[in-house]
């Protein structure tokens, strides 16, 4: 029997056996191990040692309360272990300090790997929703903080996939390459985010976003929808924005398109523009002999009102054209009644959908003689950014009249936008303002 007397003068060759004795007590004694081979580690050498040559235990507890957790024993059953240790050499329970070494030894080694976690998806490498979120409320403390509002400096890009494939490695492969198309086209320090099943996020500078058209031209053939959100006021409803999204509802009109009763699942994931188009080619084109507004006279026309006031079609033009000027950041829109209004309007709810404040108005043809007499009607324009639209410029005079009216009002024009082209461009270049435009008459098949 090997007693508890520390030995100083023994021989190397007696140490090493009293060792190899109390290793083989110490084992008999302590319970059944999950994992045999898991009770040997160095630290089981280190801690015989120390306590054959009545030294502190502390650091060899320590470091074996690590080695049992790295092998995933619990806490519970190493301290059973070590007390068999004590006990096997006729000893009292460990004391105490051996107890908390050992315990610390094995917290330590059971969270380290914790310390290690990434908020980044391994598969994309892009960061997760809840960093996103961390994110988001950084911006708004940050805005806060400085009195401004976080949708004056930033976009919350969100690329989405349609209906997600059903064949989880089709989803998976798409979800990956809109992500390596957001890396190429935000490679600066900006936050980009998987948010599953189907969506990609960045949440970028507002001068970034001019590189949206060549998002959107890198992600052709991946039937995915882009939108840039201003973010709203709210960090509540910016949050909104990344959890997960019902499922888009079926697009056509009567259900199915696939004959059985089914959503449209070819609708379904076309992108807005795409949706819009087939919607202006089946319902806005009409020929025939026809005066225009300019007083010319055409073999067509495209009569937008039939697109702007379709319950299926002006939800479409709202987000569309939201999309396509977002970088020009107005807070009001509108133009020269009657085809402007419901443009207009059609805006100001895709904006609202989206969290968003926009304004709309209407600039009369001619001044009102009664009432208030305003030849711009809705909210105050004067001194505020706006956006003059169009369902169509032919000429282009009617959107610049709306233009200049506007002006006279005090408001600050950012730009001009329109559903169709159909001509005007010199006048229009000669606005000076950026023009933009959903469709040209080649993309409906009438150039
Ligand atoms: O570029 P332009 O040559 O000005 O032509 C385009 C304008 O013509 C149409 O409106 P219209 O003048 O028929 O009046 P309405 O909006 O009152 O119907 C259309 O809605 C545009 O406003
Ligand atoms: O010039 C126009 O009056 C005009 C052309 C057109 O195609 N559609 C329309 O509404 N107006």
């Amino acid at each position: 029997m090997i007693d508890d007397v520390p030995r100083r003068n023994l021989t190397k060759e007696a140490e090493v056996s009293d060792l190899r004795c109390i290793k083989a007590l110490w084992r008999a004694g302590s319970a059944a191990w999950a994992v045999p081979a898991d009770w040997w580690a160095p630290a089981v050498d280190a801690m015989v040692l120390a306590l054959h040559r009545g030294q502190s235990v502390d650091h060899a507890c320590a470091a074996l309360g690590g080695a049992r957790a790295r092998t995933g024993v619990g806490v519970a059953e190493g301290l059973r272990d070590l007390a068999a240790l004590y006990a096997s050499l006729g000893r009292a329970e460990p004391p105490l300090t051996a107890l908390c070494a050992f315990a610390s030894g094995w917290a330590e080694a059971s969270f380290a790997p914790m310390a290690e976690l990434t908020c980044d998806d391994p598969l994309s490498g892009l960061a997760t929703p809840p960093y996103l979120r961390t994110r988001l409320a950084e911006l708004y403390r940050e805005a806060a903080a400085g009195g401004l509002s976080p949708g004056s400096s930033h976009r919350l890009v969100v690329v989405s996939l349609g209906v997600p494939p059903a064949d989880p490695f089709v989803r998976i492969a798409d979800l990956l390459r809109a992500a390596e198309v957001m890396r190429a086209t935000f490679p600066g320090g900006d936050t980009l985010a998987l948010m599953p099943p189907a969506r990609v996020a960045a949440l970028i500078r507002v001068r970034l976003a001019v590189r949206l058209t060549a998002l959107r031209r890198s992600l052709r053939g991946l039937a995915a929808e882009v939108v840039a959100h201003r973010l709203p006021e709210t960090l509540a409803s910016a949050v909104r924005l990344t959890l997960p999204q019902t499922p888009p509802a079926p697009t056509s009109r009567g259900g199915g398109g696939n004959g059985a009763g089914g959503p449209d699942l070819r609708l379904s994931t076309m992108s807005d523009r795409e949706k819009l188009l087939d919607e202006i080619k089946a319902k806005g084109v009409v020929h025939g002999r026809v005066v225009l507004s300019s007083g010319k006279e055409a073999d067509y026309y495209v009569d937008l009102r039939r697109i702007t006031l379709d319950g299926l079609a002006a939800p479409l033009v709202g987000r569309v054209l939201l999309d396509l000027t977002e970088d020009l950041g107005y807070e009001a829109v509108g133009g020269l009644t009657l085809g402007a209004d419901p443009v207009a309007t059609a805006m100001l709810h895709a904006a609202a959908a989206r969290g968003q404040v926009l304004d709309a108005f209407v600039v009369r043809k001619e001044g009102k003689a009664h009432g208030l007499q305003r030849r711009i009607e809705g909210p105050d324009v004067a001194g505020r950014r706006v956006l003059a639209v169009e369902d169509t410029t032919t000429t282009g005079g009617s959107v610049l009249t709306a233009v200049t009216a506007l002006r006279e009002a005090g408001a600050i024009v950012v730009g001009i936008a329109t559903i169709v082209h159909r001509g005007g461009d010199e006048k229009l270049a000669a606005a000076g303002l950026p023009y933009r435009t959903v469709f040209s008459l080649a993309d409906l098949g009438l150039g």
